[in-house]
């Protein structure tokens, strides 16, 4: 097989993911165009091919060291971990409300659907730690702010947000306070 530069196998990945990545309309409420990542991760090829993408960006991209990756509940957790472990970082989760043992510090914030509250372990980042987010999709970009919001209170670093999906017409990446980098962009 030829080699391909990093350009080219961007390009390449996002159109093969691109085309798995499933539209349905009202849900979970009317108006709401729900993007199903799940599709990509039916097909074994597609899941790596999704999680290598991340980390050939991270390794292209970022020069700082990543410490700690931070998904977000729930579709955070499918792709935070296996990035973690391809960047030699730690994963930290960020759970809704009451889920996490333990003293917790918390973020309020509103979604595209709904509004909840974010929580952290309090020990989870040690202050100057380097954080890069993870989710599946950006919308408004309120979780995302309020995942920022949390890391800021234990004094975390970040120097990126990442996300599969992108819903450019809702300009949640302006609510953010570092760089964010999403593989599909609608
Ligand atoms: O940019 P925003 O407007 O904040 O929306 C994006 C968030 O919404 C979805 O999660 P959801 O809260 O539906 O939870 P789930 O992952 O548990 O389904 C999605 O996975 C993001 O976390
Ligand atoms: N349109 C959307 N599709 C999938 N997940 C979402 N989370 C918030 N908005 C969403």
């Amino acid at each position: 097989m030829a080699f391909k530069t990093y350009e080219q196998q961007r390009a390449e990945d996002v159109e093969q993911l691109g085309a798995l990545i499933a539209t349905i309309p009202d849900f979970p409420s009317k108006g709401v165009q729900f993007k199903d990542i799940f599709p990509i991760f039916r097909e074994p090829a597609a899941l790596k091919q999704l999680v290598e993408h991340f980390h050939r960006y991270c390794e292209h991209e970022i020069t700082e060291r990543v410490d700690v990756v931070v998904g977000l509940d729930a579709r955070g957790f499918l792709i935070g971990p296996a990035l973690a472990i391809l960047l030699g970082a730690a994963f930290v989760p960020v759970r809704k409300r009451g889920k996490l043992p333990g003293a917790c510090i918390n973020a309020e914030y509103v979604k595209e659907y709904g509004k909840d509250i974010f929580e952290m372990q309090a020990d989870a980042i040690k202050p100057g730690q380097n954080i890069i987010v993870v989710d599946d999709l950006i919308a408004t970009g309120g979780s995302a702010a309020a995942a920022g919001n949390l890391v800021k209170q234990l004094a975390g670093n970040i120097i990126r947000y990442l996300f599969i999906v992108e819903l450019d017409f809702l300009e949640g990446r302006k609510k953010l306070d570092a760089p964010a980098y999403s593989l599909l962009r609608y």
